[in-house]
Formats: C-alpha cells, structure tokens, sequence
C-alpha cells in the first residue's frame, strides 16, 4: 500500500478529472501536479483506508478463495480457480466499497471545492451515514460487485495458471505471477473501476449526477466515448505489479511456513493418502494439493514404505480409482494394517 497508494491516487485523480477541460496531460503531468499543488502529502491522501481495511479484505479474499477451491470437485482446474475467485469477489465487497468510498472521498478532499474536510475513514463514513443514511455508505456496491467478478477470477486464474507452468517455482518466479495476475485483473474490469469512481465521487442527495451505474456509464459514453473507460490504466498497471506481486509473495511464504511447523492451514480433503486393497497388493493414492510431490507427501511415502512406481491413474482402470484428483500411484508390498501413516485420514 505504502508504494502503491499515490498511484492509486493518480488513478482516481485521472478518472475524475475533466474531459472538456483537463487539469492532467497524463500520468506523469497528473503526478507532478499533485506533488507541486498538495505536496507528497497529496499522493498519500486517503492512505488510512486501505491501511485499515486491506488486511480484512484480503483475508475474506483469501480466506473464501482457499475454502471454495478445497471444497470443489477439481480443486487444480483453472474452472475452479475462476469460481472461487467469482465467489472471493463478491464476499470482499461488502468491506471492499465503504473502505474505496472513503477512499476515494479523502484522495479528491483536496480536489472538489467546499467539499468538507475529514479526519480520516471513519470520520468520513459516519458523516456519509449521517447525511444520507446507512444507503450512503455503500454507494458503489453494486459496480464494486461488477468489478471484482471479474476482477478477482482474472486475478486467481491467471495466477494459478502461471504457477502451473513451473514445477518448484523460484521466488523471483512467485513474484512475477504475482505481478502478473494482478495487471491482468485489472486490465479485464477496469472500465467498471472508472464508473466505480464516479458513483463514488459523485454529489450526495439530490445534487447527485448519476442514477445509478448504467446511468453513470451511459452518460460519460456520451460525453467521451470509449477513451472514458481507461483513464487511469496506466497508473493503475503500474501500481498493480508490485502491489499484487508482494501480495501473492506473502500469501505462498505464509502457508509453506505454517505447512513446515505443523500448522495445518491447508488442511483440505485433497490432501489424502488412501489406501486401497486389490488383490494382494495396497494401492495408495496421494491427493496432493499442488499435483507435486511435496514434502508431506514425501514424508507420508518415507514413513509409510510405500515404493513409488512409475505408472499413474492410467494404469489402473477400476471405476473406483477412477478420480480424476490421482496425482500419483503408489504400491506396497506390505499390508493395510501395516501401513503407519500420521498426517493423513479417509483410509479405507
Ligand atoms: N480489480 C481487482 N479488484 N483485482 C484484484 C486485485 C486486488 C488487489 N488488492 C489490488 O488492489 O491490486
């Protein structure tokens, strides 16, 4: 946030700017004339809401991204990847749309004339609860909702989808999928950010210009024609590499640290051992998470004895081996019983 924030400022700044009459000649103009008008205090305007409310919003993203994918029938296909982020989206915007409306309120306070001066987010919410109830401080839900359907599944597809291509991904390599999935969300729903904005910005009560989101995109279509719906992308590209390429860092750093002490953070139905008996010989099976063998998996096989043999699912063509969430076969000579395996459940 703390390098991210003034060009998320220049963004808002760029989306609201005047098409008839514009302050800002682009990106660098617009970040200059800031500087020079409101100091660097005028990039950092507004900073204190995602400072509050990021570490929540990614915790619903995370948090029902992770359980969503857990819970599905595939949990390494991009469908799912693309569902759970669908579902992530709109669980944050709830929080995510009051945290962006003052937001957004507190980075032009400097900008709208007369408009009244605020202490910070909560300040700025209470006082939109206070004059136009509690309606007032979800202004732009509904766009929010719009944006981050796609923002969000774009986000987790291309992610995964990046990560896939690398069977131990090296942490330059996180931090590039990372970065990379987060332009690319934003390149597939920033024109509904731009009407987000000014939903957002937009006059309260009956000075209010818009009617609504399709209202606001139609009127400004009008007006501009498409160029309305990517002012601001530049900055907004910028700012999402770095943004999102430390976010994806810090999740994957997080859950290998809690998976190496133990803690059970991906505790997932597609992280068993199951063994199965056929004929004078046990058959396990490794769901593992990340199709990969990793070191639980590892540590299941080293503790269990189980030879790992060369052949996967295809060889065995039992209808009920027939799941699709086989990563690798694994045989034993000794028997069920036998089988000492901690870390692992749904033996049968
Ligand atoms: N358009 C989106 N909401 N994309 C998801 C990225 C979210 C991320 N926190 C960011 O602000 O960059």
């Amino acid at each position: 946030v703390l390098v991210g924030h003034p060009f998320d400022t220049v963004k808002v700044h760029l989306q609201t700017d005047d098409p008839k009459n514009p302050k800002y000649k682009g990106t660098l103009h617009c970040m200059k004339t800031i500087l020079l008008v409101d100091n660097v205090r005028g990039l950092y305007r507004g900073i204190s809401s995602p400072m509050m409310g990021i570490g929540l919003v990614n915790a619903i993203v995370f948090g029902v991204y992770g359980n969503v994918q857990k819970l599905s029938e595939n949990p390494n296909s991009l469908m799912t990847h693309f569902n759970a982020g669908v579902i992530a989206g709109i669980a944050q915007s709830f929080i995510c749309a009051p945290m962006e409306l003052a937001k957004t309120r507190l980075q032009l306070s400097n900008h709208i004339d007369g408009q009244h001066k605020f202490k910070g987010p909560i300040d700025c919410l209470l006082y939109i609860q206070r004059t136009e109830g509690i309606r007032g401080t979800f202004k732009g839900l509904l766009a929010t909702v719009l944006r981050d359907i796609p923002g969000f599944s774009s986000y987790f597809v291309s992610y995964e989808f990046l990560m896939q291509l690398q069977e131990k991904p090296s942490v330059p390599y996180v931090l590039m999928a990372g970065g990379c999935a987060g332009m690319s969300s934003w390149l597939a729903c920033y024109p509904i950010d731009v009407v987000k904005t000014h939903m957002q910005s937009d006059a309260l009560g009956n000075q209010a210009k818009y009617n609504g989101f399709m209202d606001c995109a139609i009127k400004n279509y009008k007006k501009e024609g498409i160029p309305f719906f990517y002012r601001g992308l530049n900055s907004t590209l910028i700012r999402a590499f770095p943004m999102n390429a430390a976010c994806f860092f810090v999740v994957a750093w997080v859950l290998e640290f809690c998976k190496k002490n133990g803690i059970d953070m991906i505790e997932s139905p597609n992280q068993n051992l199951n063994v199965v008996n056929l004929d004078n010989w046990s058959h396990a099976y490794i769901q593992n998470d990340f199709g990969k063998d990793d070191e639980l998996v590892r540590k299941i096989i080293s503790e269990s004895e189980l030879e790992p043999r060369e052949s996967s699912h295809e060889s065995l063509n039992g209808s009920f081996l027939d799941n699709y969430h086989i990563d690798k076969m694994y045989d034993s000579k000794i028997q069920n019983s036998q089988l000492n395996m901690n870390n692992t459940s749904n033996q049968s």
